[in-house]
């Protein structure tokens, strides 16, 4: 399913397994997990011998819980219920209602997997899916090694959501609680950006194609942007998100994520730990913000009142259902990476990310160096050689060059070369990593190591902002951020690229939107 195909064996078709769905009756199964394994199915990928065990307390019998996977994949998935194939695909679920808090209940459960798997002809392959609040983590893994769930003749998978801690010290205690009953081998944690298409298509671009590895260092770029832009609020998370906020949210495991993807160097071989080890390195040489430097390189911002993506009034953050009146949680962080080593140094890293923005919208922009002032570049006239990697909504690579416009005496003017493929007809984030997951392929997954060094960067960060540093700056819904957050860039001579769907206005000239421009 992933690049790796021919080294993993991936393509396949899944080994025969027990998925024990934890948190089964939740927004992440129905909106996500539901669809990714009937699309596997439907092409094929589930083997014939699989049952998927829901758990949660709501009392659903084998059948109700049949019918809510039945609304949720009409609801969600991107393929249509087929008819004829509904009932095979339906009678691999079951369900067993179990308070995780409860000990007691994981016996019922244990045996009620042992029954599944006699049922199936199911041998011991057990993945345990924790789609629920990290709060439970530790605990579900203690009590699915007392209730012996966890101790089989084959081989055992946890699969678990974000985020992963709050900060270092609480990601350590978990990490240190789930690693007393499951090796780090057995352990995936989920970062979904790293299922999607054009993330995981970036080492492909970089290292099979020898136009690229030349000019990917700090000789020929000029700066990297990457923007993740939301255009929906907090919407009813706010006991989740007022508490974490988008350095927590996004720039812990997204952002970074990227960053690393970009930025790593070419990794031994095409084996996981290779590649895990390279991407690692990333986060070494990233440059951790001292208390002082921090509002140098960070801006952090809340959305004000404005209007959302149909014109219709939207409230302030600080007005929005669930969020403290007072709150000075962060909807938008932008901020300057600097990485300290022989590829990199001397080019800024930019990243950007917000709620309530005016674009949903996930881009890379690799900017090159601009062209001598000579020829066509006397007055610095010729915008820069842009390479945007386009990963929401569109999904592929579109690079602009500068040429001359035919048939006129010369003028130069900003042509873009695409590469683009239909969002719609490649596999959700999660079925890839659900595919990766049971496979036993861990690449795109988010190793200990990574996701430590990742609050190591990201705590010093967290800890200014509880400090009052930098000051938050208000943005109105519908826009793209705090000027603060354009000063960041400017300062250095650049400016934001504007994302897909991002509003051109008449300062922003429409030939100088990467990937559109007009001939
Ligand atoms: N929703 C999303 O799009 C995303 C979610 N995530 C992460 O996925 C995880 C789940 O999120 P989400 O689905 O939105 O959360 P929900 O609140 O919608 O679902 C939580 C689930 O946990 C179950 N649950 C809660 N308490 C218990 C308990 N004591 N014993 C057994 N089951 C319990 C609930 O079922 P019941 O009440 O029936 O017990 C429910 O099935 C979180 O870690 C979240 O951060 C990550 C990315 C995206
Ligand atoms: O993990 C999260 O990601 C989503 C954004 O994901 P995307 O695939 O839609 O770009 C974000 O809305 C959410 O707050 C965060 O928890």
């Amino acid at each position: 399913m992933n690049w790796l195909e021919e080294e993993t064996g991936a393509g396949r078709v899944l080994p025969p397994h027990t998925f024990i769905l934890f948190g089964a009756t939740g927004d992440l199964a129905r909106r996500k997990l539901f669809p990714a394994l009937y699309s596997l199915f439907l092409d094929k990928r589930m083997p014939e011998q699989f049952a998927v065990v829901g758990v949660a307390r709501k009392s659903y019998t084998a059948d109700s819980f049949r019918q809510e996977l039945r609304a949720a994949i009409e609801e969600f998935a991107r393929d249509t219920v087929k008819a004829d194939t509904w009932e095979d695909f339906a009678a691999h679920f079951s369900y067993c209602p179990v308070d995780v808090r409860k000990a007691e209940e994981f016996v019922k459960l244990n045996q009620h997997v042992e029954e599944v798997e006699q049922q199936f002809g199911l041998p011991q392959q057990r993945v345990f899916y924790l789609a629920m609040a990290p709060e439970f983590f530790g605990e579900v893994a203690l009590h699915l090694y007392d209730s012996k769930l966890s101790q089989v003749s084959g081989w055992r998978r946890l699969i678990i959501e974000k985020p992963f801690g709050r900060d270092l010290a609480s990601a350590e205690v978990l990490n240190s609680q789930l690693r007393e009953v499951f090796e780090e081998e057995e352990i995936y944690r989920i970062d979904h950006y790293l299922g999607k298409e054009m993330v995981q298509n970036i080492e492909v671009l970089r290292f099979a194609n020898s136009i690229f590895e030349p000019v990917w260092n700090n000789r020929s770029i000029a700066n990297v942007q990457i923007t993740s832009s939301e255009t929906v609020g907090v919407e009813d998370r706010a006991s989740y998100y007022d508490k974490a906020g988008a350095l927590r949210d996004m720039v812990q495991n997204h952002m970074l994520q990227m960053v690393m993807m970009v930025a790593m160097e070419p990794p031994s071989r095409l084996k996981t730990e290779a590649i895990r080890d390279e991407k690692v390195k990333v986060l070494r040489s990233l440059r951790r913000f001292t208390s002082e430097d921090i509002s140098e390189h960070v801006v952090r911002g809340q959305y004000a009142a404005g209007f959302d993506m149909k014109g219709n009034a939207a409230p302030g953050y600080r007005d929005e259902h669930g969020v403290d009146p007072a709150s000075n949680t962060e909807t938008f962080i932008a901020a300057r990476l600097s990485i300290d080593n022989f590829r990199w140094a001397g080019v800024p890293f930019y990243i950007r990310t917000g709620k309530r923005m005016g674009a949903k919208a996930t881009e890379i922009v690799i900017q090159f160096k601009d062209m001598p002032r000579m020829y066509f570049n006397t007055h610095g006239e010729l915008l820069p050689n842009l390479l945007v990697i386009h990963v929401f909504p569109e999904e592929g690579i579109s690079i602009q060059l500068n040429a001359k416009r035919p048939g006129t005496d010369g003028t130069v003017v900003p042509v873009s070369m695409e590469f683009s493929q239909e969002p719609d007809n490649s596999p959700e984030a999660y079925e890839r990593l659900l595919y990766d997951g049971i496979m036993g392929d861990s690449t795109f997954f988010t190793r200990w190591d990574e996701v430590s060094l990742a609050w190591k960067f990201v705590d010093p960060i967290a800890n200014a902002f509880r400090a009052g540093t930098p000051p938050i700056s208000s943005y109105a819904s519908g826009t793209f951020g705090p000027k603060e957050a354009d000063k960041l860039v400017e300062e250095d001579g650049f400016r934001w690229w504007p994302v897909t769907g991002q509003t051109v206005t008449l300062a922003e000239k429409p030939e100088q939107r990467p990937g559109h421009p007009v001939i």
